[in-house]
């Protein structure tokens, strides 16, 4: 199977991880790179300023980038991958569904949205089913589907292990690596020897977001997870990999050693980037750590160890990679999905 792909963004720091996954990718091929209007028209290797641990890919150097818009785009591209700032996915991708591409897109614009697929495929791969649904209301032959925010993407497959024992209260404090800020977004003049115990918009995204990947779908609709979810989000002096301090209520009472078996349980999905397991759970009580544990599984497995009982329900810490399983592997992950499906 080979997969003509095209990647909207592709000179950003996830457009970049984008290109990094899927040069090598066995099933996909790239056939197209969009930014702004400023980079169209020039060789990728001219307007991407590479900032990734890994050469440029020659073919993908000398290839023009184009205009984000599906006029530029060839009509024989079946997969879009999409890492625009959210003010222009909100406006974009729509245009691209509309003309018939099939978009996965890392953007936030639109993951809420009731008939707008927010998938991790290990948890909840049934929730591609709404692009039925999407397509009968808004009559799309294309889709959007998205992948959600990249501290959501790391606790939610540990939250999806432990939810036969009930899931009932979340309360999570993140540690988030600065790259999720973009290259720019975070000066060294902050974060360097400190803590910011703010990132706007974070909080809300991972209390509504979690909730939403943890529902249920009947076929028709979406029904958000009941469990209450509690986040605060600091950014710390790391440049990769985001840690996470959990405390799930469960109603069962689960035990320490059900806890860890449970975490290492979590199902691996049937596909390339998918790892396996999918929660590598350690005994020792100081991991995970970013700088040690951020490319496990390639940068795609979910981490936990730190697991206890405390008044406040089971704690636990948990890691991904941010901008690999946390952005553009994510986005792969739904587009190999979306493949399999038969959805392209
Ligand atoms: N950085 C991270 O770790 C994460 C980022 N995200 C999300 O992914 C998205 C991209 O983030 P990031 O890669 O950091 O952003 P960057 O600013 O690094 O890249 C933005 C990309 O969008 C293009 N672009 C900007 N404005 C326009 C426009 N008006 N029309 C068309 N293309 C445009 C840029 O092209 P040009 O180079 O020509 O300006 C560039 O390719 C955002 O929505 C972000 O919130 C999500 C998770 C993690
Ligand atoms: N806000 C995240 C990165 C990000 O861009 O998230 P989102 O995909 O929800 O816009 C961080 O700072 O680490």
């Amino acid at each position: 199977m080979s997969v003509r792909v095209g990647v909207l963004g592709a000179t950003g720091a996830v457009g970049q991880r984008l290109i990094q996954l899927l040069d090598p990718h066995p099933d996909f091929e790239i056939a197209a790179l969009t930014a702004s209007d400023e980079s169209a028209g020039h060789d990728y290797r001219e307007v991407a300023k590479w900032r990734v641990d890994a050469p440029i890919p020659e073919d993908v150097a000398s290839t023009t980038v184009v205009e984000t818009d599906p006029s530029a785009v060839p009509d024989d591209v079946d997969l879009i991958f999409s890492s625009l700032p959210s003010s222009v996915g909100e406006a974009v991708e729509p245009a691209f569904a509309e003309a018939g591409y099939v978009v996965s897109s890392n953007s936030s614009n639109a993951r809420m949205d009731d008939d707008v697929p927010l998938v991790i495929p290990e948890v909840n791969a049934e929730h591609m089913q709404l692009i039925e649904v999407q397509r009968d209301e808004r009559g799309w032959d294309g889709a959007l589907v998205k992948n959600p925010n990249c501290s959501t993407i790391t606790m939610v497959p540990t939250l999806a292990a432990l939810d036969s024992f009930g899931l009932e209260r979340v309360h999570v404090s993140t540690l988030q690596a600065v790259s999720g800020a973009g290259y720019s977004g975070v000066s060294s003049m902050e974060i360097i020897d400190n803590v910011v115990p703010h990132i706007g918009g974070e909080e809300a995204k991972m209390e509504s977001e979690s909730r939403k990947l943890l529902g249920a779908f009947d076929g028709a609709e979406l029904s958000l997870h009941d469990a209450e979810v509690s986040a605060s989000c600091n950014r710390v002096p790391t440049i990769d990999g985001h840690l996470e301090n959990v405390w799930a209520e469960l109603a069962d009472d689960p035990s320490v050693g059900d806890v860890e078996d449970a975490l290492a349980a979590a199902p691996s999905a049937d596909l390339p980037s998918s790892p396996e397991p999918l929660v590598k759970v350690f005994d020792e009580p100081d991991r995970p750590q970013p700088r040690m544990d951020r490319m496990l599984g390639g940068g795609m497995q979910v981490a936990a160890g730190g697991v206890q009982e405390t008044p406040a329900g089971v704690q636990y810490n948990c890691l991904a990679h941010n901008t690999i399983r946390g952005a553009a592997g994510a986005s792969v992950l739904n587009g190999e999905l979306l493949a399999r499906d038969g959805w392209l």
